[in-house]
């Protein structure tokens, strides 16, 4: 089957939870690892229409929790991450990597958690290990538009609770392997230097002559509007990119200039070397 993408919200309960939470009760998320990526999914939790979930925050990234816990009525923080595991049976991971070890082998999963890991670079065969005897684990990308529910959520393997999750914070793609996640998720590592090329841009019109501000607002909004019509549009980036470039024109001109010295090429190697270090 080929990558799914669904760009509209997945709005359906396909999943009740069970276990040892109650069945009858409300759909309930434990998230471990406060921070960036936790607090854009409990923000997105809470923008859409449907019911929010009850949710249970570990207490490191104290502010967060707390600023989550005075906004949102069903959202809790626990006195340890072990109960984040004992109050819910979907299990959000949001550490950093390098504690991701230490956190995960100090807890007492049980077969009814499905874990939800947000955690760069750590496969699944190595996340079973560590949270045995867990039931399904799933390894996902969120965006931090999930706070909007925009994201777009890529997630591995298939699963129905993945689904429900960041369904309601945006679109879901399923690629088929997980080498393919991960080759998402190193794309992720792309964002600063997009921003840093938008900022080169700007900066050459303030040394032209251009005010800052102007430059700046200039930037925002041509490139800004070129995000919108990539959103609209159904054609691949080559037509996008032809639709752009006159032959002999100045965007062919600085296309073809920026190939030529390599740009192309050391973008691609600067991924290849983020995917080696996300699997190392
Ligand atoms: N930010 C993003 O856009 C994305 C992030 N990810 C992944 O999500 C994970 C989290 O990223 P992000 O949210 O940006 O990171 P942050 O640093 O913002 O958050 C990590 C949180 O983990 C907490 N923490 C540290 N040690 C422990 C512990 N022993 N027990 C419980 N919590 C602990 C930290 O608490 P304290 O503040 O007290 O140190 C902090 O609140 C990473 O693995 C990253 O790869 C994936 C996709 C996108």
């Amino acid at each position: 089957m080929p990558n799914m993408i669904e760009p509209e919200h997945s709005r359906t309960n396909e999943y009740r939870i069970t276990g040892s939470v109650e069945d009858s009760s409300p759909t309930t998320y434990g998230f471990v690892g406060t921070g960036e990526i936790t607090a854009a999914l409990v923000e997105g939790l809470h923008a859409g229409e449907a019911e929010p979930p009850v949710v249970f925050l570990s207490p490191r990234g104290r502010d967060v929790g707390r600023a989550l816990a005075q906004r949102f009525e069903g959202v809790h923080v626990c006195g340890s991450n072990q109960e984040v595991l004992d109050n819910a049976t979907t299990i959000v991971l949001g550490v950093r990597p390098p504690v991701a070890h230490g956190v995960v082998t100090q807890l007492r999963f049980r077969p009814h958690h499905v874990v939800l890991s947000a955690v760069a670079g750590v496969p699944l065969a190595q996340l079973y290990d560590w949270a045995a005897p867990v039931g399904r684990i799933v390894r996902a990308v969120p965006l931090p538009q999930s706070e909007s529910g925009r994201g777009l959520t890529a997630m591995y393997p298939e699963n129905a609770v993945a689904r429900e999750l960041f369904g309601r914070v945006g679109g879901l793609l399923v690629p088929e392997h997980e080498a393919a996640l991960e080759a998402i998720s190193a794309a992720t590592a792309t964002f600063a230097a997009h921003l840093d090329h938008l900022t080169t841009i700007a900066g050459w019109m303030a040394e032209h002559g251009v005010d800052h501000e102007s430059a700046t607002t200039y930037t925002r909004h041509v490139f800004g509007q070129l995000g919108r019509s990539l959103l609209r549009n159904t054609e691949s980036l080559t037509e996008l990119a032809d639709r752009h470039t006159t032959p002999g024109g100045i965007n062919e001109q600085v296309m073809t200039e920026l190939r030529n010295e390599g740009v192309p090429q050391a973008v691609r190697q600067a991924l290849d070397r983020v995917l080696t270090r996300l699997r190392e």
